[in-house]
């Protein structure tokens, strides 16, 4: 099948434009019903000082408030920084965490972990896993970390996956990828914005440029420059404007090179990657 930004804007369920107030109360309405169909306790998710986690965080939070007031139950968010050892922004993770006050706040260092299993690896093979291939070890160590407090506390993963990402695939698969519930699905980063606007988030992590921070070697490296788009460029492509040829043709090429990721495993019954 052809694949088109029309195609790409209705498979993401990408929106022209919301309404902030309406997306904020559907998306806690969901995260609410959710927890109520499935007995889970709660909601647990990596706070890294980012836009995403701190939009998805503090929805998380109301949503648990409400039932909290609602409910004969306890319902729990847990918070979770999740820096390599020293985080370069550590200041804005703090801020975010104060902003949306989790039930319970946690930090979990993945340094010593992902080390350890680099060393493993290079002891087995002889070979170092670079810079690149590290970020990705350290994405999927807040992941574990992340379903084993869930295991612990009876409480679901939240992913940050947003529309503007699932595009370009620009995540680790099975890693930040990898959730129970994406309650930020179809948004763009724009649109995310405008939500942490109305939720009054201090105005430095919405402004904020938009990291991985996944390689030791670039700190804070901005994700544009790793991709070589913008997210407005990104963001007008899923609103459904004309983007610049080139941007299109890039946009069309990635979001085809990435299809892996937003599919189960591939069987030998799957057509879909032919
Ligand atoms: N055609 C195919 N069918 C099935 N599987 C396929 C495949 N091609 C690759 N794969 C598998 O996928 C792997 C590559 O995918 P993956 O491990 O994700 O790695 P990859 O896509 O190479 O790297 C992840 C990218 O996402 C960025 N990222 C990561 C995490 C968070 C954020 C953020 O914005 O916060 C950004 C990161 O900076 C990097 O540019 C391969 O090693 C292989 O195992
Ligand atoms: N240092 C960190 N501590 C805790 N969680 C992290 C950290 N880095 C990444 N994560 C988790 O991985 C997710 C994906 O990272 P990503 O950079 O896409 O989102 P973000 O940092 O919240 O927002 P932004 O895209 O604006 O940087 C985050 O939403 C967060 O849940
Ligand atoms: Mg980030």
């Amino acid at each position: 099948m052809e694949v088109s930004q029309h195609s790409i804007i209705r498979d993401l369920y990408a929106e022209k434009a919301i309404h902030p107030e309406d997306e904020i109360r559907k998306r806690i309405n969901f995260l609410k019903d959710y927890l109520l169909q499935t007995g889970a306790k709660g909601y647990v998710l990596g706070i890294s000082g980012g836009q995403d986690s701190t939009l998805a965080g503090k929805l998380a939070q109301l949503a648990v408030d409400e039932l909290n007031k609602e409910k004969n139950e306890t319902y729990n968010f847990i918070g979770v920084r999740l820096p390599y050892g020293k985080q370069f922004d550590e200041e804005d993770a703090m801020t975010a965490m104060n902003f949306i006050a989790p039930s319970i706040a946690l930090t979990v260092d993945i340094q010593p972990a992902v080390d350890q299993a680099a060393q493993a690896i290079e002891k087995a093979t002889g070979r170092k896993l670079n810079d690149f291939q590290k970020g990705n070890t350290k994405a999927r160590e807040r992941m574990k970390v992340q379903y084993d407090l869930g295991a612990m506390y009876q409480c679901l993963v939240i992913g940050t996956n947003i529309a503007s990402e699932e595009l370009t695939g620009f995540y680790t698969k099975y890693g930040d990828g990898a959730c129970d519930i994406a309650p930020l699905y179809g948004l763009n980063k724009r649109q995310g914005k405008q939500m942490l606007q109305v939720l009054q988030a201090p105005q430095a992590l919405y402004e904020k440029v938009p990291t991985a921070d996944l390689e030791s070697d670039h700190p804070g490296l901005p994700d544009e420059e790793a991709l070589g788009v913008t997210y407005d460029e990104i963001d007008d492509f899923l609103e459904g404007r004309k983007v610049d040829a080139s941007i299109e043709a890039k946009l069309i090429q990635l979001y085809k090179q990435t299809a892996h990721k937003r599919k189960l495993p591939t069987t030998i019954y799957d057509q879909w990657w032919k």
